[in-house]
């Protein structure tokens, strides 16, 4: 037997036609949700990334709002850049494409930023809020990894969920959703000085590996028929390729796999397009209560 797949592409699709149908009634209302980016720098990975944001926009209907600085911006230049944005009512939502360069305080940009515009959910207000069960943005890779699970029907309420790695856009932020009463998981957060790895993931029924350890998560390590999502991303210092965090032979004890690419990537993108769609929503809402 080999894993069910967690299909992410097919899922994103879904979501999107779903939020095309949203945009479009609020369209309708004369409302027109638009994302901004801002790109500082000239890495080639993130003007990828960011171009495949603003494709995703095209194609559900959200404006795109492009901004883009040199490499030698300032700390000042950035935030001149976060203020416009906080500003511009064409903007619904946007995110600060991360990492910023060397020098650079990211968090103080962060910060800087409209918790109300905070298309990643990374804002601390918004995680913040998230902690006190407020309403708000939700990080997009944990809310897409959720979504991801719900689709596909594997069972989240009282499981035991093993997640590796305790970086805030994932790591850290996910046992937050996954605890919330609606979902009703225990989850354990494991990482780099975590004694006995394989014993907390041979208990887990679901297993999040962000860790960006390549095949760090191997199958001696799976309960028979766990759902296993594959977050991480790095380079095979051997081969030189790009390689996920799942050993590819996870698959022939899992019971359900997210493939990498194909997974949990496109649901990141998808839940970024929901926080932009809802935060246009929301402030409609706003604006008719007056
Ligand atoms: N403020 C900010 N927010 C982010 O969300 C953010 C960021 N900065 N910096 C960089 C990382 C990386 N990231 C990815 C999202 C989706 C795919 C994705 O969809 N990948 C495809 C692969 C296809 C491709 O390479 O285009 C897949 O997994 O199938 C990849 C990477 C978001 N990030």
């Amino acid at each position: 037997m080999t894993a069910q797949i967690l299909d992410g592409k097919a899922t994103a699709a879904a979501i999107k036609t779903e939020l095309a149908a949203r945009v479009e009634a609020l369209r309708a209302r004369g409302i027109q949700p638009g994302l901004g980016t801002l790109l500082v720098g000239d890495d080639v990975g993130s003007q990828k990334y960011v171009a495949g944001k603003h494709r995703d926009c095209a194609q559900v209907g959200i404006a795109s709002i492009q901004r883009e600085l040199p490499g030698t911006a300032s700390q000042e230049d950035i935030e001149a850049v976060v203020r416009e944005l906080n500003e511009d009512p064409a903007c619904t939502g946007y995110i600060v494409q991360l990492p910023l360069p060397r020098g650079i305080d990211t968090n103080r940009v962060l910060e800087l930023m409209d918790p109300a515009k905070d298309a990643d959910g990374l804002h601390p207000t918004n995680l913040g809020r998230l902690v006190l069960n407020e309403r708000a943005p939700l990080p997009c890779t944990p809310n897409g990894i959720v979504e991801l699970l719900r689709r596909h029907k594997v069972e989240i309420d009282g499981a035991d969920v093993a997640v590796v790695g305790r970086g805030i856009t994932v790591g850290r932020s996910i046992g937050l959703l996954l605890t919330r009463r609606s979902e009703n998981a225990t989850v354990t957060l494991c990482h780099t000085g975590t004694r006995d790895l394989g014993e907390h993931l041979r208990r887990a029924d679901i297993v999040v590996a962000a860790a960006g350890a390549a095949h760090l998560v191997r199958p001696e390590h799976i309960k028979p028929g766990a759902a296993v999502l594959d977050v991480g991303v790095s380079r095979d210092p051997v081969t030189g390729k790009i390689a996920g965090d799942v050993h590819p032979d996870v698959a022939q004890v899992a019971g359900w796999l997210s493939p990498n690419p194909g997974g949990v990537g496109p649901m990141t993108r998808a839940m970024l397009l929901a926080n932009v769609v809802e935060a246009a929503e929301r402030a409609a809402g706003a604006d008719r209560v007056g």
